[in-house]
């Protein structure tokens, strides 16, 4: 499946030298108001289940997502960030309180929210291009707008790839086509959950500095989840660090360093003591 000798002759991508972004920059503005969500555990009762049968994965919690923002969830394994992620995408609705974007409740799924998962799940007899172009097809929009395909692959760095099947892409190569995949729907919100979780660390820190150069140059918002403390300071403008599941946000870092960042700045050591003393894994890391 990873074929390394081609991934090697791979350019990073370049989203600078494409046109500006349809949706001219403009990231929704997401706000979660009050929302509590928990699930019926399994055999114990559905929509009926008593308090006693109910995994409660998030409680109470109130954040903000300013248009335009990149935000990154941190927290215990388990505690209910993924969870947030799917009620953020519209994928189920909250248990309790409320989701908006632009200030209008988020009920569905919606093609200007986009997620990208740990897996690219592509479909292994579609070309890389006919798998870009999934959503635009699905939307009866491929006729009309057929270039955004070419547009997305060329902020992966991908255009030379277009008639390959997944087979023949290295890991962080499928990844970039998920990527494209996503782009190609000018999303106003990218949803990242783990999304470079399965590379390599090479390929994953070179990764980590293309997304944050695509949301840069698409101005979408992003809200990623990671096990990752330095992916998230890295990337994000804040860090909302939560507790234990039920999650609760323990606490927001702030990370105003410009971009590019540099890995070795010493604001980002900083953060990353304050993340892991909040995450319980104190100074001896
Ligand atoms: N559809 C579901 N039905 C029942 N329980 C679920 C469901 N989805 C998640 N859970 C449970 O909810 C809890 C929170 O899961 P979630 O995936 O949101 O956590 P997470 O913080 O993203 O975890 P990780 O960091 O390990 O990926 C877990 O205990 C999980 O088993």
């Amino acid at each position: 499946m990873v074929n390394t000798a081609t991934a090697a002759r791979v350019p990073p991508a370049t989203p600078q030298r494409f046109p500006p972004a349809a949706n001219d920059g403009a990231g929704a503005r997401i706000e979660v108001q009050g929302v509590s969500h928990w699930f019926a555990q399994r055999g114990q009762g559905g929509a009926g289940a008593s308090e006693a049968a109910r995994l409660q994965v998030i409680e109470a919690l109130d954040l903000e997502i300013a248009a335009g923002e990149f935000v990154a969830l941190l927290g215990p394994s388990g505690c209910g960030k993924s969870s947030l992620l799917r009620l953020v995408a519209g994928l189920e609705p909250a248990s309790a309180g409320q989701l908006l974007q632009d200030g209008k409740p988020i009920t569905d799924p919606d093609p200007s929210r986009i997620v990208v998962f740990q897996d690219p799940t592509l479909f292994p007899w579609r070309s890389v291009r006919d798998n870009v172009a999934l959503g635009l097809q699905a939307r009866g929009l491929l006729k009309t707008q057929g270039h955004r395909v070419d547009e997305a692959l060329a902020l992966v760095g991908l255009e030379a790839f277009a008639r390959a099947l997944p087979h023949e892409l290295s890991g962080g190569m499928a990844q970039r086509v998920a990527l494209a995949r996503a782009l190609v729907n000018d999303p106003r919100l990218l949803v990242l959950d783990e999304p470079l979780g399965k590379l390599d660390s090479l390929t994953r820190l070179t990764m980590q500095t293309e997304l944050v150069a695509l949301w840069q140059r698409q101005g979408f918002s992003a809200l990623l989840v990671t096990h990752d403390v330095e992916e998230a300071l890295f990337m994000a403008q804040r860090v909302v660090v939560f507790s234990e599941r039920p999650a609760r946000i323990r606490e927001v870092l702030v990370n105003d360093l410009p971009y590019p960042r540099h890995r070795g700045d010493p604001r980002l050591a900083e953060l990353r003591r304050q993340a892991l003393a909040l995450l319980g894994l104190g100074d001896s890391w």
